[in-house]
This record gives structure tokens, sequence and C-alpha cells, in this order.
């Protein structure tokens, strides 16, 4: 009995969901967009269909979440923070310390705190988020729910670098991945659409929001994952590089004269679409204007190019697909992105119907009737995952 809360901090968005537990009734959701960039949009869904939004510029996730605090008062869906009996929240990188959900206490918060390089972009901004909530409602459990723990699955021959071996053995040199969360919520829900056991099925998943990944999942399971050690390889993201050459850092560092701590910051925040448009991080800015703008179209491009190159190395590695699936901002929303990514897949089987594609933001079966490989949409939920933890580990 009583509320639990999700608190979902990516990189560039705050999101919270609210449900009445058990029922897992949703009784309000919100988000903040655009972190840290020009107008952030605050919008908060309550009561029966009412909406609450506010364009401002909002520089920081602790100022996101004093804003949503704030407004859980003001629009009255709550009367008091003391009806909120318990708070879950998003962690990227739990390392090996954490291979599944944990209670939160200070050592957790450390531990969190203590694993910063395994995610730079999220794990600070994380914590921060836990000791803000722990300040308001010290006396309700809180849990944390890590990206990584779903991928603690993959064997080591695809979570081992190839350097030497004791880099891995000292200082756990290896790759972790992350939106562990989304990939296990999806590949649930697309075993659910297809009526098989998910045991039986192998799935490619697309989490491709501003950060982006993509899961190999074979038996239920992560096999493989685009991310590596950090959130920063893979695919190319919104502000993220993901793969590229080590040596071509060392170059630049030498030929822009800077440090390694420059270097890090820029292929995080400046790179991906950000760097090559050098319009705007967001997908919808840069289709804004790719029509005349030749980078905005280059950005666009390659963003899609790489999501093709690593499905089509994920089939080869779980030789075969059943389905592949789409989520995450750009994945749930962009059919333009989904529709191409999907053409250039066509040698596999892959086919989606324009017509099922034109949607945005729910759950359908996108294939073409004579498509062999399934490509489905599904939002993702990875708060309602959180919350579920909360009630499992919270007794
Ligand atoms: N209609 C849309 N078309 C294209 N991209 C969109 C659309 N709506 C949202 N996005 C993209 O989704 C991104 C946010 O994805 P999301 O998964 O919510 O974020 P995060 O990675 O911070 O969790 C935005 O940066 C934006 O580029
Ligand atoms: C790990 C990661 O990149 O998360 P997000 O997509 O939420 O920024
Ligand atoms: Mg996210």
């Amino acid at each position: 009995m009583g509320k639990s809360m999700a608190v979902n901090a990516g990189s560039s968005t705050l999101k919270f969901k609210l449900f009445q537990m058990p029922e897992e009734t949703e009784i309000s959701s919100g988000v903040v967009e655009r972190i840290g960039l020009k107008d952030s949009l605050v919008l908060i869904k309550y009561g029966d269909g009412q909406k609450f939004e506010e364009t401002l510029d909002i520089e920081s996730h602790e100022q996101a979440i004093q804003i949503m605090l704030d407004q859980l008062l003001d629009l009255k869906i709550i009367k008091d923070y003391n009806e909120i009996t318990g708070v879950g929240h998003r962690v990227v990188a739990g390392g090996e310390l954490f291979s599944d959900s944990a209670l939160i206490d200070d050592k957790v918060i450390e531990q969190i705190e203590s694993l910063a390089e395994y995610a730079p972009l999220h794990n600070p901004a994380e914590a921060m988020g836990i000791r803000a909530f722990k300040k308001l409602l010290p006396d309700i459990p809180s849990v944390a729910v890590f990206d990584t723990s779903f991928h603690t699955s993959m064997p080591a021959v695809n979570y081992m670098y190839p350097l030497p071996y004791e880099y891995y053995e000292k200082f756990g040199a290896r790759k972790y991945g992350a939106h562990g969360t989304s990939h296990r919520y999806v590949a649930h829900k697309a075993a659910e659409m297809l009526g098989r056991p998910l045991e039986d099925l192998k799935l490619v998943t697309l989490h491709i929001g501003a950060g982006a990944s993509i899961t190999a999942i074979q038996n239920g399971k992560s096999y493989d994952t685009s991310m590596g050690f950090t959130p920063l390889t893979g695919v190319m993201m919104a502000t993220r590089t993901g793969d590229i050459d080590v040596s071509l850092v060392k170059y630049l560092m030498e030929k822009l004269n800077i440090g390694m701590d420059e270097m890090i910051d820029i292929l995080n925040h400046k790179s991906g679409l950000i760097g090559v448009s050098g319009v705007s991080a967001d997908m919808r800015d840069v289709e804004g204007v790719q029509d005349k703008n030749d980078r905005a179209k280059l950005a666009r491009d390659m963003y899609i190019e790489r999501i093709v190159r690593y499905v089509g190395q994920y089939i080869a590695e779980l030789d075969g697909v059943d389905a592949i699936v789409f989520t995450a901002g750009v994945g749930e929303n962009d059919f333009t992105i989904r529709q191409e990514v999907a053409d250039k897949l066509g040698f596999f089987g892959i086919k989606v119907d324009p017509e099922k594609n034109h949607i945005r933001g729910v759950q359908r079966d996108l294939s073409a009737d004579d498509a062999t490989v399934k490509t489905l949409l599904i939002p993702t939920n990875e708060e309602l995952m959180i919350v579920r933890d909360i009630e499992r580990l919270k007794k």
C-alpha cells in the first residue's frame, strides 16, 4: 500500500513516474527534457488527462528535481511528501559491485559515487538525485536499479577487451553496457507480443534516445551490447561519439593541446549529432534543417549507418534473429529513422510497413506482411521495472 516513485535521470532528461502500489496504477508522470540546453521543457501528466507544461532554461538535474517536487504539491498530485512510501532510482553504472538492484544506504550511495568513472554523465547526477530525495524523505525505503545488471549475463567472449588480462582482474577493465532495465523490459514485452516464450527468442533491441545502445538478447539474457566500460562507445549518439579509434584521440589531444579530461568531455558532450551537424544534439532540430544543411544531413546519415552496422553484427553473433525492437526517445517517436534503418536491413528479411510505422509512442508490430523478421515498436518503461524492484526489496 502506498505510492512509489521511480526517478530516471538520463543524460539529457529527468523523468519520474508515481505509481499506486501494489496495483501499479500510474498516478502521474513527468519529464524535464533538454536539461542543459536552451528551452528545457517540463511536462507533467496527472489526474484524468490533465497536463502541466512549461518551457524554461534548466541547467542541472538538481534544478530539475526541485521543480518536479514543487509541482507535485502545487498541482495537488500529493498533499504531502509523506504519501510517497518508496523511491527507486535508476543508476547507470553498477560495475561488478551490483548484479541486482539494491536497497540504498550510505554505503550504497558511496559505492555509486565511487563508480563515477564508469558513467561520468550519469552516476554523479544520479547520486545527487538520491541524496536530494534522502534529505526530503529520510525514512522511506529507496532502491537503486542499475542499467548494468541485465548485462551481467554476457559471456566473457563479449565483455572482455583484448587488453592484457590482468587489467580486467586488477581494475575491472571490461564491458558493462547500459540501458539494461530498458532492454530487459522491451524483451519481455516483445515475447508477449509475439506470443512466444522469451527463452526461445533471438532479439536485437535498439534503445535509441539521447544515449543509445543496441543489445543482442538470447534465451532472455543479454548476450552482447554496444556500450562498453562507459556509455561512450557503440553507436553514435546525441552528444557522444560511439566507437572511435583511440590513436586518433591522442593525435587530436596533441593538435588541440589539451589534456585527457578535456578530450573525454569533447567525446561525451560535444560529439555525435551536435558535433557533426553543429546544429543540435536533438534529432528533431537536426531533421528540421537537414534539407538545407549538408552537415545536418550527414550527421543523420551517420547515425543511421552506425545503428544498421550494429544490428547486422548482432544478427550474425546470434546466428539469426526473430525480431528487432525500437524503443526510447528517437526509436519511439521518429518513424523516418525507423523506416530508413529497417530499409537498410532488408537483406535479413526485415521489412516495415510504412503505414503501420507512421505512429509515435505506442506499442505496435510494424512488420510488413511478407517480413520474415518482425520489427516491433515498444515504448520503454524503465520506471515500472524500478517500482517493482522497490516492492521486491523493501520487505
Ligand atoms: N519526435 C521526435 N523525433 C526525433 N527525435 C525525438 C523525438 N522526440 C524525442 N526525440 C529524441 O529523443 C531524445 C531523448 O530520448 P530519451 O530516451 O527520452 O532520453 P535520455 O537518453 O535522456 O533518457 C531527444 O534528445 C530527442 O533527440
Ligand atoms: C546510459 C545512457 O546513456 O543513458 P541515457 O540514454 O538515459 O542518457
Ligand atoms: Mg534514458
